[in-house]
């Protein structure tokens, strides 16, 4: 039994921050005045609060002024899982793949298909983008990056949105930010393009990159085309399913020197939900990494090579045999590096699904049909995935709001790169894999605090639809610091027929360990815990599962007497 006394301002005084500590330049005003009520901390504190402008403006800044790296952008982990720092990983021989040979030689497209099935990623050379208009495209980026802050501000995104010019987008309490500066545009189908975030400066912006883009729409077509006749399939049968407006979105991303490289991540560990991505990496700093058999590695810079993605929406269309690859990108101490990633993908409205030829009694349908939506991300995408119907029938409502799933990603999902790294999916159906909530915890607890436990779980555990929560500030209130503590509490999830005793320490995921490389959780968007209670990463899981058993994977470390590790706060018995 506790009993916490809650000191504060009288409820109706506006309260802000002191007149002396907010200055132009250093310590901009991050809160506005506010009144003390519930609704305050529930649902306006941190949006209303915090001063968006500000923050989105500051990278530059904080990179060459600042002795410290703020708060916010610290990666909770500072060692990799193979404690090693960000930036040490060895070099990864990425496929290359001659874009003019896909036609006429099966021994190309055969390096395709392997590439796509172990890899998820490849380089394409001979794409018929010409070396000098890739230039082109590098220089508008570059323009826009350097044109003056008031000229980039005529971009900027709005709070909630993900179109514009700005940082992240805050979905999550606490969530880390990435060092990074964005601008997010909309350029397929022409009919959507929002024009008023397409910068004015440089003025030959717009040209070039809608002439990019229908390049790259034709790039995505050969792909498509090429990924279905690997498979002896009708070569239109995943683009059939792109529907009548395919859609595209352009990222320029800005990642400016950083001094603290192994603190922070430029991109956090994520998979793209798109059908492809289409990468134009900087031409001279490296800093894309993938997580490929449990190790992350570089991927380096081929000349006029565009690096190539296959997103969550091919992995379901092709049935699991091409796989989405969780990715991450690095930022230099020195240098700035720019990237422009293409996002290719079906009419949003429109539903996906595998192609029928690729459903066997040897390999069984493993996605079900979805929509392409924010509603597929965020609710219907794992549950349909995450939990098979045993599953999720011996959770019960009351359990699952009372658990703390594993926290394991860094900060929260960037809804705008498209697949937010906790909405990865995996192919092990009978494990239990955790991802995303400390958004419901934080919220849950918070309430909890007040008094105010109403349970906001929902009966399959998904997240709760984004928070109002965005980031906290530093430096961070009584309370927050609380709901913290709350959230480190280890939870117990228990199925009705006992068969499942997982012991979980929430949102302290760097505690838990991977039984298959031994190294923490927490660096990666996804882990699974088998009915003996044993926690993996989902990734390595898969990989040492054969095919015929990923339904059901066999636990790795199966033997039978008990074990109980303190450090991790597993048990099984
Ligand atoms: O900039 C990079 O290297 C990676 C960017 C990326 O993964 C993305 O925009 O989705
Ligand atoms: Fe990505």
């Amino acid at each position: 039994m506790t009993l916490a006394m809650f000191c504060m301002p009288q409820t109706e005084k506006v309260i802000g921050p002191v007149e002396g500590l907010v200055t132009d330049e250093k310590t901009p005003r991050l809160y506005k005045n506010v009144t003390f009520t519930l609704e305050f901390f529930f649902q306006n504190y941190q949006q209303v609060c915090m001063n968006h402008e500000s923050m989105n403006m500051q990278l530059q800044q904080i990179a060459s002024d600042f002795d410290q790296l703020p708060g916010r952008y610290v990666r909770k982990e500072y060692k990799d899982f193979s404690g090693i720092g960000l930036s040490h990983v060895p070099s990864a021989d990425v496929p290359v793949i001659d874009f003019s040979l896909l036609n006429s030689s099966p021994l190309e497209l055969n390096k395709l298909k392997s590439a796509v099935s172990t890899w998820g990623c490849f380089q394409a050379i001979n794409h018929g983008i010409e070396g000098s208009f890739l230039e082109k495209v590098r220089e508008i980026s570059r323009l826009f990056f350097r044109s003056s802050m008031e000229d980039k501000k005529k971009c900027l995104r709005a709070e909630d949105d993900f179109e514009g010019y700005g940082n992240d987008v805050i979905l999550l309490d606490q969530q880390t930010l990435d060092w990074v500066d964005r601008l997010y545009i909309t350029v397929r189908p022409k009919h959507q393009q929002k024009l008023q975030f397409w910068p004015q400066n440089p003025t030959h912006f717009r040209e070039v990159l809608d002439e990019y883009s229908s390049k790259i729409g034709l790039i995505n077509k050969v792909v498509l085309k090429a990924l279905a006749r690997s498979l002896n399939l009708e070569d239109d049968c995943f683009l059939n399913q792109y529907g009548t407006t395919a859609k595209m979105h352009a990222r320029f991303n800005y990642y400016p020197p950083c001094r603290w490289v192994d603190n922070v991540f430029g991109f956090k560990p994520h998979a793209d939900g798109t059908a492809i991505t289409v990468l134009l990496q900087d031409k001279e700093i490296e800093g894309l990494q993938l997580l490929k058999d449990c190790q992350w590695v570089g991927v380096p810079i081929v000349r006029d090579a565009l690096t190539i993605n296959v997103g969550d929406q091919i992995e379901i269309m092709s049935n699991g045999v091409f796989k989405s690859r969780v990715h991450r990108a690095l930022v230099n101490p020195k240098y700035e590096r720019m990237t422009l990633a293409m996002f290719c993908m079906p009419q949003t409205e429109k539903g996906i699904g595998p192609v029928d030829e690729l459903i066997t009694d040897e390999t069984p349908r493993l996605y079900k049909n979805v929509k392409y939506s924010l509603d597929f991300y965020f609710e219907h995408y794992q549950q349909g995935f995450m939990l098979n119907a045993s599953q999720k029938e011996s959770l019960s409502k009351e359990k699952i709001s009372h658990s703390s799933l594993v926290n394991i990603m860094e900060g929260a999902p960037n809804v705008y790169h498209h697949l937010p790294a906790h909405h990865r999916h995996h192919n092990l159906n009978r494990a239990l894999l955790f991802r995303v909530p400390r958004l419901n915890q934080s919220v849950q607890h918070s309430q909890r605090n007040l008094g105010h436990n109403s349970g906001t779980s929902t009966s399959q555990g998904r997240a709760n639809p984004p928070s109002k929560f965005g980031y906290q500030p530093e430096p961070r209130s009584g309370y927050t610091e609380r709901r913290e503590n709350a959230t480190r509490r280890p939870e117990i999830i228990r199925s009705n027929n006992n068969t499942l005793v997982i012991n979980v320490v929430s949102a302290n995921a760097q505690k838990m360990l991977c039984g298959l490389c031994s190294v923490s959780t927490s660096d990666l968007c996804v882990a699974a815990v088998l009915v003996c209670g044993h926690v993996y990463h989902a990734d390595c899981l898969e990989t040492k599962t054969p095919y015929a058993d990923r339904r059901d994977p066999p636990c790795p470390l199966d033997f039978t007497s008990s074990l109980v590790r303190d450090d991790n706060g597993l048990q099984t018995s």
